[in-house]
């Protein structure tokens, strides 16, 4: 069965969005892969349609409905076994392991909040596994949505054209990717570093290796000390 991604959203007109172009879009023609979007206010059962309330407690802003979003999630998940994800500055910073792990699955249920978020026993009683894609405040799930499933789709099996590039970018090996350079060799007066042009694929791998260090050192320490033991040839795919 190709992967299937559901979205809850009030705004279904965002979905594929980029995911209809490219790599993803042929996949998704190509039917490796699927998307509904879902359209929350459908679940709503007033007259005006309402999904969002006043905060308990006072405060500003509008929170999502419990019962409507409850409706929408059984109705597009009961009895399966898809992950549900609530996109959530509060939740875990999704990582390219987490990533891995859900393209391996049968797919995601993803719910877009909006306003404030969404009412917390939802998420409770729904089983919903907050992600965050950054430290810093969207103005709904969409974009984190899209962002989520681009990071899926494309190492889904036949995707990629190249599928051992995949195996090679930042993150897969606990590092940083090293720097890349291409023709011409000689660019406003800078040359390819010689090693890259010596046909020592030894010391091409070796120089990588450092430059992968050398850029997660001084960019995001955090890495290095998450990944103590990183033993890793970048000329060999990073085993899982
Ligand atoms: C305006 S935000 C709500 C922010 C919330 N009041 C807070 O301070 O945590 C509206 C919705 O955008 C989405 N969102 C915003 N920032 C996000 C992020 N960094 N990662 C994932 N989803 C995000 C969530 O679905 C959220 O419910």
């Amino acid at each position: 069965m190709p992967f299937r991604a559901t979205v809850l959203t009030l705004y279904p007109e965002m979905f594929p969005g980029h995911l209809g172009a490219s790599l993803a879009g042929k996949a998704l023609e190509r039917g490796q892969w699927s998307i509904e979007a879902v359209q929350i206010r459908d679940f709503a059962e007033d007259k005006h349609r309402t999904v969002d309330d006043t905060p308990a407690g006072g405060g500003a802003g509008m929170v999502l409905k419990p019962d409507v979003l409850a409706r929408a999630i059984d109705q597009v998940s009961a009895d399966e076994d898809r992950p549900r994800l609530l996109m959530s500055p509060r939740g875990r910073p999704l990582t390219q392991a987490r990533v891995r792990e859900l393209s391996a699955g049968p797919g995601v249920v993803i719910v877009c909040g909006r306003f404030e978020g969404v009412d917390q026993r939802v998420i409770d009683t729904r089983n919903l596994e907050e992600v965050s894609i950054g430290d810093y405040i969207l103005s709904g799930g969409e974009p984190a949505a899209l962002v989520v499933l681009d990071a899926i789709v494309r190492i889904l099996p036949g995707v990629m054209g190249n599928e051992l590039s995949g195996l090679h970018e930042s993150f897969e090996g606990g590092l940083l990717e090293h720097p890349h350079y291409t023709r011409p060799q000689l660019f406003e007066g800078q040359e390819i570093p010689a090693v890259l042009t010596s046909g020592n694929h030894g010391a091409v791998a070796k120089w990588r290796e450092a430059e992968a260090r050398r850029l997660t050192a001084e960019r995001r320490p955090d890495l290095l000390e998450h990944n103590q033991n990183v033993e890793r040839d970048p000329a060999q795919p990073v085993k899982k």
